[in-house]
């Protein structure tokens, strides 16, 4: 059975004590036990959600993550300084990160593979610009994407990967894609990893959808029988709002 997941992407924002408060605010609030639920506040507040998150079912997770294991990197965090405080996934890939800190597939592949030496599991994240899918691009941009950052990995490794496409048109945007166009990508996405790494590599992967998704359209994207939940940004702030979308699941 594919597991459910809704996670929430914090993004820069949240202090130490809105993180808290918001923390607080989703303890009281969360109880559906069938979907697991993760959330990614910034790095300087990871050690705080696991105190607070204590002997609570929410996972704490890292937005992103350093390929090396330690060095002359100023400003940047390795693998082991997140696992050292509780940290067991990242998120790597966001659409944030490739465009705005210029990384590319190639150094994908890195951090992928330094995660997973790590026993670290990875959330994925890929997803086509306007200008791919205006051109019909969008499918051959996607498995691209994949390939070059998953497909030099084993059958074994599937199990510490969690895929999460997000087009870029719809981040940020309100603009989500139709239920329709998020089934169409998540079953080529399916296809493409099981043609690769056989069906039940491709049938067990959870394949999350993000972009604008928000208490109003959750359920009729998640009902589509190849997403198997969402990673959330903007909606993820609001507690009532990020409660509703895992309650959609
Ligand atoms: O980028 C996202 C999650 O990683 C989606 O962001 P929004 O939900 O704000 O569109």
């Amino acid at each position: 059975m594919r597991r459910k997941i809704v996670a929430g992407n914090w993004k820069m924002n949240n202090d130490l004590s809105e993180t808290e408060a918001l923390l607080n605010d989703l303890i009281a609030q969360v109880s559906n036990t069938h979907v697991s639920v993760m959330v990614a506040p910034a790095y300087v507040n990871l050690f705080q959600a696991f105190t607070v998150l204590k002997g609570h079912d929410i996972e704490v997770v890292a937005q992103n993550m350093h390929q090396e294991a330690n060095g002359a990197y100023t400003g940047e965090i390795s693998a082991q300084m997140l696992k050292s405080v509780g940290v067991k996934t990242v998120i790597l890939g966001h659409s944030e990160r490739r465009a705005y800190f210029g990384e590319t597939d190639e150094l994908l592949a890195k951090k992928v593979n330094t995660a997973l030496a790590n026993d670290m599991e990875i959330v994925f994240c890929f997803g086509e610009e306007l200008e791919d899918r205006k051109a019909g691009n969008h499918f051959s941009l996607v498995k691209s994407q994949l390939s070059n950052a998953l497909f030099h990995l084993n059958t074994e490794d599937w199990k510490g990967i969690v895929l999460a496409y997000e087009p870029v048109w719809a981040i940020g945007t309100g603009e989500t894609a139709s239920p329709e166009q998020a089934q169409e990508m998540h079953a080529f996405i399916r296809k493409t990893v099981s043609e690769k790494f056989g069906s039940e590599v491709g049938n067990e992967v959870s394949i999350l959808y993000g972009g604008s998704v928000k208490p109003a359209n959750a359920a009729e994207i998640f009902a589509k029988e190849d997403v198997d939940g969402g990673l959330i940004g903007g909606a993820a702030l609001k507690a009532a709002d990020f409660v509703a979308i895992i309650n959609a699941l």
